[in-house]
């Protein structure tokens, strides 16, 4: 009985886990539709805005996703398009089509998710040819591997698979081609801090043995211990989901720290604040002036509780340790 009752309270915290990748989409749906940051592809995978949305949780997408797409893309340029992308946790993430679109698409984009999460994802690919074409024009035969819970081309390969359980993870991206002497990159964004410590720990030790020239970005909270972090958790936890990873999200230190430890050679960590008020002034500007924004103290608030951590290891010394905002 009490097995039982385990089984079935990790099955609906895994189901919150999931549902988290809608909210993610919707969000980012909606600062989009508002002109927060070009998303041509966000459309076929939620088809309406949705409800409003607070400037100040516009303004977060907004630095969270110009963030991530700043040093994935200085990775990309870095290494010449020479190298493959691995998006942990990508829920219905468009990385790939903009890449696609700016010339910039790597060997192979890799991205995992739970399977039922990458159905979805697979089943909205097939529908819509604005998604399926970028696909198949990078694939050099007429035949893709396609099935309910997988999809591989030449280029772009989409993976269900439990994070959690890295032996069977590592033999997927293996059967698609993975290739461990490539520059990769690896991206985790609002995804560790979903599971325990020791899983994510796992996750960030494998890469780092995997690779031997790698960068690793995750975003998620941070300064999660004051009563804002305190609130944000129990939030959460109203709607089931439990931030099982919070301990590493202490500090801007425990978050390189989980790197330093693992087999990164460098790390470094910025709170959101910061890394806002590093991106073009110009773009910030414009996208200060699309809504008006009465809370500015919550904004700062916002931003002050998630960061961005990166960490790499170079043994072909292409200098990523240098790159940076
Ligand atoms: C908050 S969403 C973020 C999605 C995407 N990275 C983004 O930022 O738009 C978290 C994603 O991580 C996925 N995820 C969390 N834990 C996972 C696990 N153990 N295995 C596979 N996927 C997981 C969820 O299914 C969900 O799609």
């Amino acid at each position: 009985m009490a097995a039982r009752a385990a089984f079935t309270d990790s099955d609906t915290a895994d189901e919150a886990v999931r549902a988290t990748c809608d909210d993610a989409t919707t969000c980012k749906r909606f600062a989009t539709s508002k002109g927060y940051w070009k998303d041509p592809y966000m459309q076929y995978f939620a088809r309406s805005v949705g409800e409003r949305k607070a400037p100040e949780i516009n303004r977060g997408y907004y630095a969270r996703v110009q963030g991530m797409n700043h040093l994935l893309d200085a990775f990309i340029r870095k290494t010449e398009c020479d190298c493959q992308v691995i998006n942990l946790g990508a829920g219905l993430d468009t990385t790939f089509w903009r890449l696609k679109e700016e010339n910039l698409l790597p060997r192979k984009f890799f991205e995992i998710d739970f399977p039922t999460v990458v159905a979805r994802k697979i089943h909205n690919i097939k529908k819509k040819p604005p998604l399926s074409k970028p696909i198949i024009e990078t694939h050099s035969t007429d035949s893709l591997l396609l099935d309910a819970h997988s999809l591989d081309s030449d280029r772009y390969c989409i993976i269900g698979a439990d994070l959690r359980d890295i032996s069977t993870l590592d033999q997927k991206l293996k059967k698609f081609q993975l290739n461990q002497e490539l520059p990769t990159m690896l991206l985790s964004e609002c995804v560790l801090v979903y599971m325990t410590p020791s899983h994510s720990s796992n996750i960030i030790h494998w890469a780092a043995e995997s690779f031997h020239t790698a960068m690793f970005i995750n975003y998620e909270q941070v300064n999660m211990s004051d009563r804002f972090g305190q609130v944000m958790i129990e939030n959460l936890q109203r709607r089931q989901c439990n931030l099982a990873g919070v301990e590493a999200c202490q500090s801007l230190e425990s978050q390189k720290e989980r790197f330093l430890k693992s087999g990164w050679e460098h790390a470094d960590a910025l709170d959101m604040m910061t890394v806002y008020s590093m991106l073009p002034q110009e773009d910030v500007a414009r996208i200060e002036r699309l809504e008006f924004l009465d809370e500015k103290e919550l904004l700062h608030q916002l931003l002050q509780h998630y960061s961005i951590c990166w960490a790499t290891k170079d043994k072909l010394n292409l200098g990523l340790s240098q790159l940076a905002y």
